[in-house]
């Protein structure tokens, strides 16, 4: 109630760029006013790896982002090196059953709302993107990034399974022998190998640059009439939605089945611990 009082207020300010941002600050939204573009951001310190309260988040700012009828989604990070660097490997590791159930049911959650979202999506990816990260990136319907950055779903490197919502967004955006290749062999694109098979659309020097981009890519939707152009959207997708929901549940046991296995927790130790050592090396 607070919250929506709070946005009408702000949607009155004459300011050109008015902020939304959730209280927690995971997440920031900032809406241009003479475009009508809303940029989310992701800011959760360091690497805005995605746990149960940033996933949360996400999912609200989202909601408000369509409730507030935007002409459409940006989706960035607050980190000039990482976008995101997939699903919090804490909450997966010796986790808590409840906070583990949560997190999974957060990112179904997550994806969904992307993945069927009313507004032109687009993401400006300024930094690393593995595995979750990726996943955000290519829910989006149109990508540009920044040299020197790395995407992909490094998932069965891990050991890990991609689950189907993966497979969904890389068969959006590639050919499906080189969506199958790299997510069987949980490949990690630089970004100019992203660009030649087509995972990224452009390549800019600067996120400023990957902004303008991203709004212009929204603008070649100014002069389509919005419903048609949802809708259009959604018998796109409406199969993959179908199935989704179809297995949602059981996404949900095998992920669960999955991380509890004694296996996969000595091998989430093992690659934290690596993630760990590797930032004692780099004092060294
Ligand atoms: C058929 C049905 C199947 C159903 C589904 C079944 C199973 C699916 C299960 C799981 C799916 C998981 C998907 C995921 O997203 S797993 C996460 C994968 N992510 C990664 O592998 C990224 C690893 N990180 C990196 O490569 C680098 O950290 C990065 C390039 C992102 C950033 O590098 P940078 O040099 O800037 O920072 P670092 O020093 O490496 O890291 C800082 C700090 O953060 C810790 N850390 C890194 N990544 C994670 C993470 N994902 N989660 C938690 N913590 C992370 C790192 O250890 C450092 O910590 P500290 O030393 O400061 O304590």
């Amino acid at each position: 109630m607070m919250r929506s009082k709070f946005l009408s207020l702000l949607i009155r300010a004459p300011s050109v760029c008015r902020s939304m941002s959730t209280a927690t600050k995971l997440t920031t939204i900032d809406v241009n006013d003479k475009t009508g573009i809303a940029t989310l951001t992701l800011n959760r310190s360091p690497i805005n790896a995605l746990n149960v309260e940033l996933l949360q988040d996400l999912n609200e700012s989202i909601k408000e982002i369509e409730d507030n009828k935007s002409r459409g989604l940006i989706l960035t990070s607050s980190n000039d090196k990482v976008f995101s660097a997939g699903l919090d490997l804490n909450e997966m590791y010796r986790p808590d059953k409840d906070r583990a159930r949560l997190l999974w049911i957060k990112l179904q959650d997550v994806w969904l709302a992307l993945y069927s979202c009313d507004l032109p999506t687009a993401a400006a990816i300024n930094g690393y993107a593995p595995a979750g990260g990726c996943l955000l990136a290519t829910v989006c319907e149109y990508r540009v990034m920044l040299p020197k950055c790395r995407i992909g779903f490094n998932e069965t490197q891990l050991g890990i399974v991609p689950p189907i919502f993966c497979m969904f967004n890389f068969l959006n955006v590639l050919p499906r022998r080189v969506a199958e290749r790299s997510l069987s062999q949980g490949q990690m694109f630089t970004t100019e190998q992203a660009l030649q098979i087509g995972l990224v659309d452009d390549v800019v020097s600067s996120k400023g640059e990957a902004l303008d981009k991203c709004t212009k890519f929204i603008d070649t939707f100014a002069k389509v009439n919005p419903l048609a152009r949802s809708l259009a959207k959604q018998q796109f997708r409406a199969a993959d939605l179908q199935r989704f929901q179809t297995e949602r549940a059981k996404d949900l046991e095998s992920f669960l089945a999955f991380i509890n296995h004694p296996q996969m927790q000595e091998g989430l130790g093992i690659y934290l611990n690596s993630l760990k050592k590797k930032q004692q090396l780099n004092a060294v």
